[in-house]
């Protein structure tokens, strides 16, 4: 498969379920264009992701950009047991698939979910590397599987750079009073007790995809002399006020005001806020300690990622609740085909767990929908749906919008609704067009988010990585 230098940049995404990579070859620095886009500066030369790697066995997709090289589909790989195992097969799959060398990469990005007081980017050293392993704890499923991979690529291609992206530095801009937990503050100071906060590649990605997006309705809506709003053409991403919900296997809600991050479900850990896949979400703190008195004992559970020892009450909580625990399957595609949802019986989820798990999801959504509007004053451009299920699932978008109605926002139309899931676009607009809108201008979007994409663009555009290289 043609590339053309050595300029190619991994990206490794560990996610709690899943392992996404993607392939790239870094274009040139160019700059903001006259209208204020900015052109990808890197070319997509492959993506692969490994799905279901906690509920063998584990699928593998490789997708080059080349149709001429060999591609698969969630082909169902026994040997994956764990991110690492997932990581060796995708090296495998390069070279003889797409007869890539791995050591033609030069920087290996990494999503790191939790990089406690890390605001930027950091180069992975014996430092930062231990400093990651020790934040470990505060997200047991996921720093660990990413210092795997981590590890993996120093054991296996040494001349590349790692360089660690964190979910956290996103949400640095939240006010204190928002981050704060009600608890002694020179202890909370001390041990570093506050909210961190989630997903903030994805929604990095999907800020400045929307804005992007409206900057774009809006020079063509000029074009047609129709009536726009002007904050967008004069400073995009700083003038919008957005509610954003990561939906996958981990889920989470956050407010953007002004362009920044002003809150968001997630918190000292990815454990709060909205359930998962095998996560409670937010609970009474006291309820852990009715629920077995074993709380506070610390796990020797083998199948825990290494780096890891939390206690039982937080194994309990991060892998042994959530979809999983109340339905045995922990995929929500599943459970929303199971769920009956057209029967409108108000007992239906006393006799079917799928319902209930979807109930208690749509349930803990608007929860957190509500309060954000409110933080905004009702103040709102647009609500996006993305992550796994935000993208993919058609009926719990359809529910929200029904509910948003109250709230003035544009009614979800069925067809874009449904078309949104298979389109290619990283932006769809599924709610109805400004003349059917009743003038209501707060829109619904899906963003099909890429958080490999994010850390590559970043990469490629951070001098200091270049000017060395
Ligand atoms: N058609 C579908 N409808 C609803 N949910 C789906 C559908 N297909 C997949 N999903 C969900 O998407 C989740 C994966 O989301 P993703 O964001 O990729 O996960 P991760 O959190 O591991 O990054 C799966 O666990 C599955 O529950
Ligand atoms: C933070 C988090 O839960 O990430 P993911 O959804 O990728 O597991
Ligand atoms: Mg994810």
């Amino acid at each position: 498969m043609s590339s053309s230098g050595n300029n190619l940049v991994l990206s490794v995404n560990a996610g709690s379920s899943s392992l996404k990579i993607s392939l790239y070859a870094v274009s040139s620095h160019q700059e903001q264009g006259q209208d204020h886009t900015f052109p990808e500066p890197v070319t997509l030369i492959l993506s692969s992701s490994i799905s279901s790697i906690s509920a063998p066995p584990a699928k593998f997709s490789f997708q080059p950009t080349d149709s001429g090289v060999q591609s698969c589909k969630d082909e169902p790989v026994d040997s994956i047991t764990d991110h690492a195992s997932a990581f060796a097969h995708f090296l495998e799959a390069l070279r003889t698939k797409a007869s890539i060398d791995g050591k033609r990469v030069i920087y290996i990005c990494h999503r790191v979910v939790h990089g406690g007081d890390y605001n930027e980017p950091v180069q992975i050293t014996q430092e930062s590397y231990d400093h990651i392993e020790k934040l470990s704890d505060l997200a047991p499923l996921h720093n660990g599987a990413a210092l795997s991979v981590i590890k993996a690529c120093i054991d296996v291609l040494p001349d590349a750079k790692s360089i660690a992206y964190f979910d956290t530095a996103f949400h640095r801009s939240i006010p204190i009073h928002i981050s704060s937990y009600a608890i002694d503050p020179e202890l909370a100071k001390k041990r570093g007790l506050k909210k961190y906060g989630f997903h903030g590649l994805s929604y990095a990605f999907i800020l400045r995809a929307v804005s992007q997006y409206l900057l774009k309705v809006c020079h063509d809506a000029f074009a047609f002399t129709i009536e726009v709003d002007i904050r967008f053409l004069l400073q995009p991403s700083k003038s919008l006020n957005l509610i954003l919900l990561h939906l996958g296997s981990g889920a989470s809600a956050c407010v953007i005001k002004n362009g920044e991050s002003l809150d968001t479900s997630m918190g000292l850990t990815p454990l709060n806020g909205l359930p998962g896949a095998t996560r409670s979400g937010s609970v009474d703190p006291s309820l852990i300690f009715h629920y077995t008195n074993k709380a506070g004992r610390i796990t020797h559970d083998p199948s825990m990622a290494t780096h890891v020892g939390v206690t039982t009450a937080e194994d309990i909580l991060n892998r042994k609740s959530g979809w999983k625990a109340i339905t045995g399957t922990a995929d929500f595609g599943v459970i929303t085909s199971k769920a009956e949802l057209e029967n409108h019986d108000s007992e239906i989820a006393l006799r079917n767990p799928h319902r209930l798990a979807y109930d208690i999801f749509l349930d803990r959504i608007l929860h957190f929908v509500g309060s954000y509007h409110l933080k905004l004053d009702g103040e709102v451009d647009a609500i996006v749906f993305a992550g796994g299920i935000g993208e993919k699932s058609v009926q719990l978008r359809s529910m929200i919008g029904e509910k948003l109605q109250c709230l003035g926002y544009r009614r979800v139309e069925s067809s874009k609704n449904e078309n949104a899931t298979k389109a290619g676009a990283t932006i769809l607009d599924i709610s109805v067009d400004r003349e059917e809108s009743k003038n209501r201008p707060k829109r619904v979007f899906v963003c099909h988010t890429d958080e490999q994409l994010e850390m590559a663009r970043e990469c490629a555009l951070d001098r200091r990585f270049w000017d060395e290289a």
